[in-house]
């Protein structure tokens, strides 16, 4: 079995009515990505939940997978049509039957965070055995390690975490935060997601790992204190949740936030300043992590 895949550069104005087109005429998939991807002129734009994006990339590529029975030419003129634009030109390219499981798990490498600390998905061997191995598959819940929010987290809880703390994760996605800090020594860890498939992918990935800790929605998380609250969720909600996560951490604990851009994080840190004596920000990748201690 084969498919066609047509690769077609459009205006971002339409760029979404043309996708819907063609998918309402037959087409298996499509998908909508900057048509500089890849390329220096790449634009990365950033939403946060709940506030519309306010502009798109200038020119916008489609992908689009079709059946080859389908007479191609004439669903991309039809789209086109529909949407009242010039049919625009494409190409074409057969995608062979493929091991997708396989190929899909070949682009997920051990990811390194410290000498000490790795996230290793569970096909693949520890590249280093004496290492602390976090087993973690990608899966429906963000948080594999890779992005830059993450390991900024993961590594300051690789540098600071005391032996026996107590730890909340809030907005934990696949627990790997909280998970990663009972195997680096905390004494209690807990989550909690506004998402249940991220609750249960906590449970099911701590279970992985051999650790014991709890995860929770937000309506169920018990009215705990702890010695860290790590909360990677976006800038957004941690303006909502600062007085709700500074509830959570005992006098002279910790909180760690991410999940904020570099040019939010002034504001951010100067928000948190009322509750914490804040440390000096780390950045990674456009990224940042704000630290600081409940006074
Ligand atoms: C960027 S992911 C972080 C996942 C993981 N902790 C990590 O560091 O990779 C943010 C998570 O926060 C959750 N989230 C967003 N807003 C939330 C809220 N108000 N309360 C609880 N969880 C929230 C999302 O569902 C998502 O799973």
């Amino acid at each position: 079995m084969s498919w066609l895949q047509v690769t077609l550069d459009t205006d971002s104005a339409v760029a979404e009515k043309l996708a819907d087109a063609l998918m309402d005429l037959g087409a298996l998939s499509a998908a909508i990505e900057d048509a500089a991807a890849g390329t220096d002129a790449e634009e990365p734009i950033f939403g946060e939940p709940g506030e519309p994006v306010d502009r798109m990339w200038r020119t916008s590529r489609i992908l689009a997978l079709f059946d080859p029975a389908q007479d191609v030419a004439l669903l991309i003129a039809a789209a086109a049509s529909e949407c009242g634009v010039p049919t625009p030109s494409w190409q074409m390219e057969e995608i062979a039957e493929q091991d997708w499981v396989r190929a899909t798990q070949a682009q997920f490498d051990p990811i390194r965070i410290s000498d000490r600390l790795w996230i290793t998905p569970t096909w693949h061997e520890a590249p280093n055995p004496d290492a602390i191995n976090l087993q973690l598959d990608p899966g429906l819940a963000f948080g594999t390690g890779s992005h830059p929010t993450t390991r900024l987290c993961l590594q300051w809880l690789d540098r600071e975490l005391q032996a026996g703390e107590s730890v909340l994760d809030y907005g934990c996605g696949s627990g790997i935060l909280a998970i990663a800090a009972l195997k680096l020594g905390a004494g209690r860890a807990l989550g909690v997601d506004i998402d249940p498939q991220a609750v249960q992918s906590s449970r099911d990935n701590a279970a992985q790992n051999a650790v014991q800790a709890d995860f929770y929605l937000p309506g169920e998380l018990p009215d705990v204190e702890t010695d860290v609250v790590v909360a990677n969720i976006l800038a957004n909600p941690l303006r909502m949740l600062g007085a709700l996560l500074t509830r959570h951490v005992r006098v002279g604990g910790r909180i760690v936030l991410s999940g904020i851009l570099q040019e939010q994080a002034e504001e951010i840190r100067t928000l948190y300043q009322q509750w914490f004596e804040m440390d000096a920000p780390v950045f990674d990748d456009g990224w940042t992590c704000l630290s600081g201690r409940k006074r």
